[in-house]
């Protein structure tokens, strides 16, 4: 399958300079995304993952169905306001400005092993920030994986200490 062929790529968006890879079409494709979605629980299944994290947005539309198919838990790494409860959090670097995401306290047991799952890795910054939260509650982190990697931002060198699947790379 040549999943490319289902992502979108805009140039100039959301500001001048950026190319975004748009994964609309392969979601809006079922037997496509149900194929992306059968890859990565595959791997999921290699690296033994007991519960699936995704940062909000589109983390959510490519971890949940892997959490579905797997039999196990996704908890959501979510942006500031959104979760009522006990939280913990973290704030990093994008390209440009700070964010926050915030994980519920009791969304991961200690010693659990954890598959953080996203649409797309660029920076790395979101992945980074989602391993930290999971680590501090005392998850595993077994691995992550993504639709998309985009190499020339070198994310991968930040999260050189965890093992890495992705379907595509620009
Ligand atoms: O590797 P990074 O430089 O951190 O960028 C990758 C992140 O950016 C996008 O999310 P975004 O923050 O745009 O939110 P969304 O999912 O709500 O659209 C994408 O879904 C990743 O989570
Ligand atoms: N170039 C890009 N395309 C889609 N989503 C992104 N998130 C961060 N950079 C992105």
């Amino acid at each position: 399958m040549d999943f490319k062929k289902y992502v979108a790529s805009v140039k100039d968006f959301p500001e001048p300079g950026i190319i975004f890879r748009d994964i609309s079409p392969l979601m809006y494709n079922g037997a496509v995304y149900a194929q992306a979605t059968d890859k990565i629980v595959n791997y999921a299944r290699e690296r033994g993952t007991e519960m699936i994290v995704g940062p909000e947005a589109r983390g959510f539309i490519v971890g949940c169905p892997v959490a579905y198919k797997l039999g196990v838990g996704f908890a959501p790494a979510r942006k500031k306001g959104k979760l009522p409860r006990d939280t913990i959090s973290v704030t990093y670097d994008l390209e440009y400005g700070q964010a926050s995401l915030y994980m519920q306290r009791d969304a991961v047991k200690p010693g659990q092993k954890v598959l953080v799952v996203d649409d797309l890795m660029a920076t790395g910054g979101t992945l980074a920030a989602t391993i930290k939260l999971v680590e501090e509650l005392g998850g595993i982190v077994v691995g992550t994986a993504f639709l998309i990697e985009l190499t020339d931002l070198h994310g991968r060198d930040k999260i050189k200490n965890y093992d890495m699947y992705t379907l595509m790379q620009y």
